[in-house]
């Protein structure tokens, strides 16, 4: 069970974004997906839950594959997008209801998951009313409400302020806890609070795979570790 790459390749024209890619992730692991700007990260996320197709290799969740069962392995996993696509017209409840809809769930699921990110005081906005913290609480909303097994996050407190910050690094600790999630951000104090393990990719290969410890080893911190691999 969780997640097998095997070869993974992706290329968008002559720009290679992945490059044979393999990892195997076991359920209830956090992982800290890494890597400086344009290393592949959001293409890897992007293939794992079916948003892009991969040119070649494989990629299986739960033992079925992404490719052959679309819809079946979808099911199992929650996304949480780079910049956090919302519809800004619709109100906080109204767009937790339209994607519960899209997922067939029961009503009760949506009060559910409002409570338990914290948007009990702001259901009744308008999403573009909302803070920037208070919109990535609704993506991570839509993102569990089908309560996957599977959680990919996509840089969730970029550009967020450190109350923020903290405010939903806590909200993914309480979520995390009986969840295999990839955890995709540039920042390494992040990591470090919620990771046990750290995929760093640099130009579209990975450069390291280790429990984070391991992964600094002799250096004095993440960053140095990230930046002696990345050069
Ligand atoms: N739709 C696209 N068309 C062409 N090239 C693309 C496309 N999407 C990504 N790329 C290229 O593929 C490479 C990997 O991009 P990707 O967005 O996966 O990296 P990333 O690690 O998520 O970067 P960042 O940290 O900046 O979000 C980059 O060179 C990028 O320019």
């Amino acid at each position: 069970m969780g997640i097998i790459i095997k070869d993974l390749t992706k290329k968008y024209g002559d720009q290679l974004a992945l490059n044979k890619v393999s990892f195997s992730i076991d359920q209830g692991e956090v992982v800290g997906l890494l890597g400086p700007n344009g290393a592949g990260k959001s293409t890897l996320m992007k293939s794992i839950t079916n948003a892009i197709n991969p040119d070649s290799g494989e990629i299986l969740v739960n033992n079925s594959s992404v490719r052959e069962n679309p819809i079946e392995t979808k099911k199992q996993i929650g996304f949480l997008q780079e910049n956090n696509p919302l519809y800004m017209e619709m109100f906080v409840k109204e767009y937790l209801q339209f994607v519960m809809n899209i997922h067939g769930l029961k009503k009760e699921r949506v009060e559910e998951v409002i409570k338990m990110v914290g948007l009990t005081p702001e259901r009744h906005k308008k999403i573009h009313q909302l803070s920037k913290g208070y919109k990535q609480r609704v993506g991570l909303a839509q993102s569990i409400l089908s309560n996957p097994e599977i959680l990919i996050l996509d840089e969730p407190t970029n550009g967020l302020d450190p109350n923020q910050i903290l405010e939903i690094r806590d909200l993914i600790r309480e979520i995390s806890k009986d969840k295999t999630i990839i955890l995709s951000t540039h920042i390494m104090q992040e990591v470090e609070a919620l990771c046990s393990r750290v995929i760093l990719l640099n130009k579209g290969e990975i450069v390291a795979d280790q429990p984070i410890e391991e992964f600094k080893g002799q250096y004095k911190s993440l960053e140095e570790a990230f930046q002696a691999l990345t050069k």
